[in-house]
């Protein structure tokens, strides 16, 4: 109840905050994460929209989710590419870590299946899969893996694809064996980001699955894909020899199913 009520006062705060003491005015609230809290701003010169991300009022004793915030924030600096949302400023309110990024006017993959009720044929599922590993490469490249790849933090425009919330992200490790890896979702290599890929690819093609049988079945039987395809996607989600890294798995995306353009 206190912490509730705690929230409560300090989105009171921010607002106020942005606006009287910025060039922004607040639209609304974006979301509520488990660490942190989304808002989005209009700059009220420029027109543009942004979003800023505080930390939640109850992690603020907690001095390693402050590093991983400064680390999110350090992150984001350094990857600096157009598909990524780069940080306008940063600072803190009462001691709550702040920071305002470009606002990605899209749709996550997550509205474009559940609630638009888009479909990915299979060539459509390859070809988006191969942007995001383009995308991906660019981040490995800068040392960073992302280890959140899901499709609420996956979004498409016109501009293409990007990627948001690096929360989860952390410095690549360059000594860790893609033969040993316990538990893909974490590990601090290529592997968890190819992992999460794997299943971003999934759900593309469950978006044009519908069940025959009552009976819940392996992906691998539900849908029908072409043996290469099968294999690729084991290999993603290292159920077989894991990719050595993810300029090896893009170059083995399955190309005779890819939409010819
Ligand atoms: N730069 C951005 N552009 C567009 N939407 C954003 C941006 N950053 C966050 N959002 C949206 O704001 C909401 C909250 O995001 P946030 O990253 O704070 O938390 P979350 O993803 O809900 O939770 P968690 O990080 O704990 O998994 C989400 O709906 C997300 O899509």
């Amino acid at each position: 109840m206190w912490g509730f009520m705690k929230e409560k006062k300090y989105h009171h705060l921010v607002r106020n905050y942005i606006e009287q003491k910025t060039d922004f005015h607040f639209i609304k609230e974006l979301g509520v994460g488990s660490y942190g809290v989304a808002y989005l701003l209009i700059h009220s010169k420029s027109g543009n929209q942004y979003v800023l991300k505080r930390m939640k009022t109850k992690h603020l004793c907690k001095k390693r989710l402050h590093e991983k915030f400064q680390q999110e924030i350090s992150m984001l600096n350094e990857i600096s590419i157009p598909n990524i949302p780069s940080v306008y400023t940063q600072g803190k309110l009462q001691d709550v870590p702040f920071y305002i990024m470009d606002f990605v006017d899209g749709k996550t993959f997550e509205q474009a299946i559940f609630k638009d009720g888009e479909t990915f044929t299979l060539a459509q599922s390859l070809e988006i899969t191969k942007q995001l590993l383009e995308l991906v490469i660019t981040i490995h490249e800068k040392g960073i893996v992302h280890r959140d790849l899901r499709i609420p933090n996956i979004l498409i425009n016109e501009d293409g694809l990007h990627i948001i919330d690096f929360g989860l992200a952390a410095y690549l490790n360059p000594n860790l064996k893609v033969d040993k890896i316990n538990n893909p979702k974490k590990v601090e290599n290529h592997i968890s980001d190819l992992y999460f890929v794997g299943h971003f690819l999934l759900f593309l093609l469950y978006s044009n699955f519908t069940p025959t049988e009552r009976k819940e079945r392996s992906w691998q039987e539900e849908l029908q894909l072409p043996i290469g395809v099968i294999d690729y996607i084991e290999r993603l989600l290292t159920l077989r020899s894991p990719f050595s890294n993810t300029k090896e798995a893009l170059n083995s995306i399955p190309t005779d199913f890819l939409k010819k353009t």
